[in-house]
């Protein structure tokens, strides 16, 4: 029996990313006129997320998504065909209304634990180098995208022989992240 399948830029195993490198480009899949952003950073706490709201590539149950500075984010060309998909959420996600790939993903609440951090898909990017993927998210949230829940055994076992610790929200050093944040904000830690 073949693999399961996760994500394209997984399912043959992990590259790991450069120390050296330094950010470029992301291209959405229109052949004419493509949107264009340009990220001067390497990314971070890259990860396969199983929500049902980050972009995922056709057939791909999982979607591969890193953070970048938002100050080091900038769109560089055909900036006018993008649209945010849920003005609501909080992360509010610039899709090309072409190809409906979602370029970066903003937070505007500057009271969001991730406030300042811009969402965004390194495997739009022609250039090699950016941070690997580390760890996998909202796992059990594939099942609300449809996938069979009597097959979340075979998918965590997957995850983890590709070395993507499975997690039904985010790692624990995110979630102790957003908490101190919390904690600091209600006053319950100084
Ligand atoms: N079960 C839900 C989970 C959705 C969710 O909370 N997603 C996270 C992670 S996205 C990247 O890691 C989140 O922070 N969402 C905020 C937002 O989407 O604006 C589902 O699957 O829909
Ligand atoms: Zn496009
Ligand atoms: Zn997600």
């Amino acid at each position: 029996m073949s693999a399961l399948s996760l994500h394209p830029a997984i399912d043959n195993g992990i590259k790991p990313g450069s120390d050296a490198f330094k950010g470029g480009t992301l291209v959405c899949k229109c052949k004419d006129n493509p949107v264009e952003v340009t990220i001067d950073s390497q990314s971070a706490h890259n990860h396969a997320c199983g929500c049902t709201k980050c972009w995922k590539p056709a057939g791909a149950l999982f979607s591969v998504v890193a953070v970048v500075p938002r100050d080091k984010l900038r769109v560089t060309k055909n900036a006018d065909k993008l649209a945010i998909v849920n003005k609501e959420a909080p992360i509010q996600r610039y899709a090309c209304k072409g190809c409906g790939v979602h370029m970066y993903g903003r937070i505007e609440n500057t009271k969001h634990p991730f406030f300042g951090l811009d969402f965004v898909h390194t495997e739009l990017s022609p250039q090699a180098g950016w941070s690997a993927p580390g760890f996998a998210a909202f796992v059990s949230s594939v099942i609300e995208s449809g996938f069979d829940p009597s097959r979340m055994g075979e998918v965590r076992g997957r995850l983890k022989q590709l070395g993507l610790e499975p997690y039904d929200c985010l790692s624990p050093p995110l979630m102790d992240a957003i908490a101190t944040h919390t904690a600091k904000a209600s006053g319950a830690l100084r």
